[in-house]
């Protein structure tokens, strides 16, 4: 069998223009692993309420992040299979969850060059039912369907892998090299509450309280909040952060459900007001700057900071197309070509 790559990001809409804004937001809140409610409460919450405002703010703000090239997510995600592909002898295929560059394209691009063994690697270090979750069913169907001779691997959630995590400390470092900081933020991207429970294969395990996460259960291998915690706590374990100057929240908290807490625009907010004036943002959710962390972090998040008091915010640059995280996941790659990929990968 013939072995291959598809690399996924979660994508952007083709344009700026508010009608592309639209219809891929209609895609994404559609999605029932995203908004997870019945058909008809998604039909009337997305289409009756959402589309009707949030299309033209998320095209403001896409307008204020937006690169001569296209979005920043896309072209630092084709920036970063370049890389890859560099690294390994086996076809290196790009495709989104959402939006134009469809995971169906990217099978049939693998598909076109004769491949029928596919390892597709979601680019999201912590697993969520809005992430990962929502790839491997989407590529199952699509599997099914149109290309039902194909063998597929996911390759697992990688938010606690010790080379992943050197990485990101190294990125964190050399972001704080010669920086007077007081605090150091993890911010990752927030969930529904519901979306933890949901995900619990134990189906008693999470409580989303102070427990939980720190106590060792099957559950954690699909427990977001348990894997963002994990991934803080590994870094502050490498970078040896002291108790009180780092902290873990979430970002981008969207309808009136509650979502994982701390939120961060609620976190940034109490320590700029606690007497904090220089802090660093680091949002590790996000393999490739996007949306999320260009404008609601380093342009909202740093209002926020200074409208309280706070005078430096710096953010840490998402691992992007660096060569060392290029290598991490060409090392991964290769683990699988090499190796039975059924024992390679748990
Ligand atoms: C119910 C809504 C949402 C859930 C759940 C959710 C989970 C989730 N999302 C990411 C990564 C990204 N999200 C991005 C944008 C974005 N996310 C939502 C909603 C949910 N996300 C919306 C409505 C948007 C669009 C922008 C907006 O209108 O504010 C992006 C950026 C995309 C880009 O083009 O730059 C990323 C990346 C993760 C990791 C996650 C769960 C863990
Ligand atoms: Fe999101
Ligand atoms: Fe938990």
């Amino acid at each position: 069998m013939k072995k291959g790559v598809l690399l996924v990001n979660l994508g952007s809409p083709d344009s700026t223009d508010t009608k592309d804004v639209k219809r891929y937001l209609d895609e994404f809140l559609m999605d029932p692993r995203v908004i997870d409610v019945p058909r008809w409460a998604r039909i009337l919450l997305v289409r009756g309420i959402i589309l009707n405002t949030r299309p033209k703010q998320s095209a403001a703000a896409y307008k204020r992040i937006w690169w001569d090239e296209g979005s920043p997510l896309i072209v630092i995600s084709r920036r970063l299979q370049k890389k890859v592909q560099d690294n390994v002898t086996l076809p290196v295929a790009l495709a989104m969850r959402y939006g134009s560059l469809t995971l169906k394209k990217g099978l049939q691009e693998l598909r076109d060059q004769g491949v029928d063994d596919v390892l597709v690697v979601p680019l999201y270090p912590q697993f969520a039912m809005a992430t990962t979750e929502t790839i491997n069913v989407k590529v199952e169907e699509l599997r099914k369907e149109f290309f039902p001779t194909m063998e597929i691997t996911s390759l697992p959630a990688f938010y606690n892998q010790p080379e992943y995590i050197k990485i990101l400390s190294k990125s964190i470092s050399e972001a704080l090299e010669g920086l007077d900081y007081e605090h150091l933020l993890f911010s990752y991207h927030g969930v529904p509450e519901r979306h933890i429970r949901k995900s619990d294969i134990t189906r008693s395990h999470c409580k989303i309280d102070n427990t939980c996460c720190v106590t060792p259960s099957a559950a954690h291998r699909f427990c977001y909040r348990h894997q963002c915690l994990e991934t803080t706590k590994l870094v502050v374990d490498a970078l040896n952060l002291q108790e009180g100057t780092y902290s873990t929240s979430f970002q981008s908290r969207l309808g009136f459900d509650p979502w994982l807490q701390p939120y961060t625009d609620r976190t940034i907010e109490r320590l700029g007001k606690s007497g904090i004036r220089k802090m660093v943002i680091v949002t590790p959710a996000f393999v490739s700057d996007c949306l999320e962390t260009l404008e609601e972090i380093a342009m909202e998040g740093e209002e926020i900071f200074h409208e309280v008091g706070g005078k430096e915010f710096t953010t840490v640059p998402c691992l992007n197309d660096r060569d060392d995280f290029a290598s991490f996941l060409a090392g991964k790659i290769d683990e699988w070509r090499i190796v039975d990929h059924k024992n390679a990968i748990a």
